[in-house]
């Protein structure tokens, strides 16, 4: 591997969520390896915004994407469908460790650029039909350190706030996507870019 991304203990804190299992290792990769593949991807991916229609009403994404995987599945999220780009040699590695410490398997790859704070995400679940029942979703962070909120579905006070940081691995297990929402908000403060690479699993 060109690459070990295991170089650091792993902490891995379980986050104290009711009705799903969450767990938050800060330091996944460390700093030098972060910043990396934070500059070789903020130049090579061919950064896409796309005309989403949320709740029938239709705008341009606040944010860059682009999608990747090994297979040729496409992602259809808020009526946009998403075709894959071939996993450049450098994510392959990241997709092992993700795949190591997670134990799944996953196949794709959403990158979302965050250019600066006015850049965000919106609340919602990532529970489309293609990644299964319950998805387990894996998030990675590199760059700018963002607030990331996440909100019961049926219960208005459970709510859960964190700081995702350069090199984090967010492990949103059973339970996240069918129990909970979760949103990156815009802020002010914010003003330099972050990306953000979820893993999914679409067969
Ligand atoms: O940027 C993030 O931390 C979250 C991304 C996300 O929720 C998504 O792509 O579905
Ligand atoms: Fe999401």
């Amino acid at each position: 591997m060109a690459y070990s991304f295991f170089d650091n203990a792993q902490e891995s804190i379980q986050l104290p969520m009711q009705d799903a299992i969450v767990e938050y290792h800060p330091t996944f990769l460390n700093t030098d390896k972060a910043n990396d593949l934070f500059t070789y991807l903020h130049k090579t991916v061919p950064w896409q915004q796309d005309q989403i229609t949320v709740y029938g009403k239709t705008y341009m994404q606040p944010r860059l994407t682009a999608l990747y995987a090994i297979n040729k599945n496409p992602y259809k999220y808020s009526n946009i469908r998403m075709y894959p780009h071939e996993f450049p040699a450098i994510l392959m590695d990241v997709l092992d460790s993700v795949n190591k410490i997670s134990k799944e398997q996953f196949t794709t790859c959403l990158v979302n650029l965050y250019r600066d704070g006015q850049d965000s995400n919106g609340w919602h679940a990532d529970d489309e039909k293609e990644l299964g029942p319950d998805p387990i979703i894996a998030s990675l962070s590199l760059g700018e350190a963002r607030w990331f909120h996440l909100k019961h579905k049926t219960n208005p006070s459970l709510k859960y706030k964190l700081k995702l940081t350069s090199g984090s691995l967010l492990l949103m297990k059973e339970g996240s996507q069918k129990n909970w929402l979760h949103q990156l908000p815009k802020s002010k403060r914010f003003t330099e870019p972050r990306i953000n690479l979820t893993f999914r699993k679409i067969l």
